[in-house]
């Protein structure tokens, strides 16, 4: 906890604060004493001048209090605020740069937790911290330093009240602490399910399994609500049991302290400050059990965030990148990759290349490794063995950002994000002017349907159909100035028309001429007029060449051709 705090808290606000509370703490112990000698020496002797300078010199103290425990409450919440800030910066700034692999271990829905909830317990810890953490003990040698001046004799109470409170409050903590412990995971779950929930919501109606997401996300909030509810109920107990013996303590006070009086051994002034002390002892003595149950909770957020901001960079990079042949190229030599821990190779012994101004086709049926071939081009993984080249040079000779400038890739899935159409083009290169922008909607055959760059783009591209999303992805990477543009079967949602067109449009480019282009297709004809086809079966390249070659003598190849006329999607 304490390791994540170091260097990101701003010190100068936690020095400020703890001055301020230490100011508040000296004015509050001080202010009983007043009360005190007003009683004794003002009150009982009937001086009024000096009841009313007391009384000044009373507000004035009380003022300072006022003050200085603003100002400690302003600072705390400065630093919490920024602590807060500065995580969530550098926690997003490291998941940014995970692997997949360590994005796979942590969980998108954990992540979130992780910068949401978390971050608010390191909030909420460092705000107790600085307002009670500190005080607490302060106030209460503070405290029992001026009841002993008050009266020796009285303080013996003490002696039999705080083991007891302490006892109570130990016991509470003990079986609280473990549910507190459990809530962040619960919150966790909560997330995940309703995470789900929300982004497979068309799915869910479309297979009518409204009812039984209802019932998977009831059971994680029952969840978590029985453990909130039981912990909650355990601390419950803590406020009446408290109460009882801060009264208890007070009747037991006012009991002696009255028979001291009688006695004449003590004054009426000393009584009432000695119970204000006594309350503040018993106060600090709570607060330092709100501590016991903040902390620990606050401990188990911290640890959750430093297994994210702790995470080790699976892929090591070189400081700078070495020299790159000036024309495009890609080369695959023997490469085999396994997804970590899975019991197969997901690719085996792939080999190919292309030179500036080639294509390759990438073909196979589902599950054969199409995706995973080009998520080791831009390093999302390494391969277990082999070596893949980029412009003549081992990609792990290149920085990441070196790499990944000079790759441009349109994943699977299209993702849009919320803005317009302008700021989503510009993600590939964000001094593209509007030409350049119009040029790349146009080869994306994207200018059909977008009137303007201003037009609006929502949360997701949902106000495009999903073939015109692919288009506008398409676009964004075409935008970028990149030496091998990557398309993972990017041209699926597209009619044959707009398919064909949209490929003879990238050939036709003079820019283009001078790139390397990847295709992942399931139809033969977005594929069949690369110089290089790749057919893999299962993680194994079966085949490579040209769709005549491979038509000619490849049996996998004739068989994706005879199904797919068949289904009369191909032109053989
Ligand atoms: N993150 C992952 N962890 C473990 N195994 C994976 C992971 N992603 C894919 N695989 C496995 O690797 C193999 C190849 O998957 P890949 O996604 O590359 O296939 P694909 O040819 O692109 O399939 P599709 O055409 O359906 O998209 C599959 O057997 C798949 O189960």
């Amino acid at each position: 906890m304490f390791h994540i705090m170091r260097k990101r808290i701003p010190m100068l606000a936690v020095w400020g604060s703890i001055l301020f509370m230490v100011c508040q703490v000296m004015g509050t112990l001080y202010i009983p004493n007043i009360t005190s000698d007003i009683v004794n020496k003002g009150i009982t002797k009937g001086d009024t001048h000096y009841i009313i300078v007391a009384g000044l010199h009373m507000i004035g103290v009380s003022l300072a209090v006022i003050v200085a425990a603003g100002l400690n409450v302003l600072l705390s919440s400065q630093a919490s605020q920024k602590l807060g800030k500065r995580l969530r910066n550098d926690i997003y700034r490291k998941v940014l740069y995970l692997s997949n692999d360590e994005f796979d271990q942590i969980g998108t829905s954990s992540l979130i937790t992780r910068t949401t909830n978390d971050v608010v317990q390191m909030q909420n810890v460092t705000m107790m911290m600085l307002r009670m953490m500190i005080m607490a003990p302060i106030m209460m040698i503070g405290a029992s330093f001026m009841a002993y001046q008050k009266n020796p004799q009285l303080t013996k109470i003490f002696v039999i009240v705080l083991p007891i409170l302490i006892i109570i409050v130990a016991v509470i903590l003990y079986f609280a602490d473990p549910l507190f412990r459990k809530m962040q995971a619960k919150t966790d779950r909560l997330n995940l399910v309703f995470r789900e929930g929300l982004t497979g919501v068309r799915v869910i109606r479309a297979f009518r399994q409204d009812d039984w997401e209802q019932k998977r996300f009831a059971a994680a909030n029952q969840d978590y609500t029985h453990n909130a509810q039981k912990v909650f109920s355990i601390i419950a107990v803590m406020s009446p049991l408290t109460t009882l013996i801060m009264s208890g303590t007070n009747i037991a006070i006012t009991w002696l302290g009255a028979k001291y009086i009688s006695m004449q051994t003590m004054q009426i002034g000393n009584l009432l400050a000695f119970m204000t002390y006594a309350s503040q002892i018993l106060m600090s003595v709570m607060m330092l059990s709100m501590i016991f149950v903040v902390v620990p909770r606050a401990q188990a957020s911290g640890v959750r965030i430093r297994e994210v901001l702790d995470l080790k960079k699976q892929l090591s990079e070189p400081q700078t990148s070495k020299m790159l042949d000036d024309e495009a190229s890609l080369s695959f030599h023997d490469v085999s990759f396994r997804y970590q821990d899975a019991p197969q190779l997901s690719l085996q012994q792939v080999n190919f290349q292309a030179q500036s101004g080639q294509s390759v086709g990438i073909i196979g049926g589902t599950g054969s490794g199409k995706t995973t071939l080009i998520s080791l081009i831009s390093r999302l993984y390494d391969p277990e063995t082999g070596v893949i080249k980029v412009d003549g040079q081992d990609i792990r000779a290149l920085t990441i950002k070196d790499l990944r400038e000079r790759v441009s890739v349109v994943p699977q899935k299209s993702i849009l994000f919320k803005g317009n159409v302008r700021a989503n083009l510009q993600y590939g290169d964000q001094t593209a002017t509007d030409d350049k922008l119009w040029h790349a909607l146009k080869i994306a055959q994207a200018d059909e349907f977008i009137e303007t760059l201003d037009q609006t783009v929502e949360q997701n591209g949902d106000n495009f159909s999903g073939g015109q999303k692919q288009r506008l992805a398409i676009a964004r990477a075409l935008v970028k100035d990149a030496d091998i543009y990557v398309f993972d079967d990017s041209f699926s949602a597209l009619d044959f028309k707009t398919d064909a067109k949209l490929r003879q449009a990238l050939k036709d480019d003079p820019q283009m001429q001078q790139k390397v282009i990847v295709i992942v297709g399931q139809r033969i004809s977005t594929i069949a007029d690369s110089d290089v086809i790749v057919v893999l079966d299962q993680g194994r390249m079966i085949g490579c060449g040209t769709h005549q070659e491979l038509k000619a003598s490849n049996a996998m190849y004739q068989e994706i051709i005879t199904s797919q006329l068949k289904e009369g999607s191909v032109d053989a």
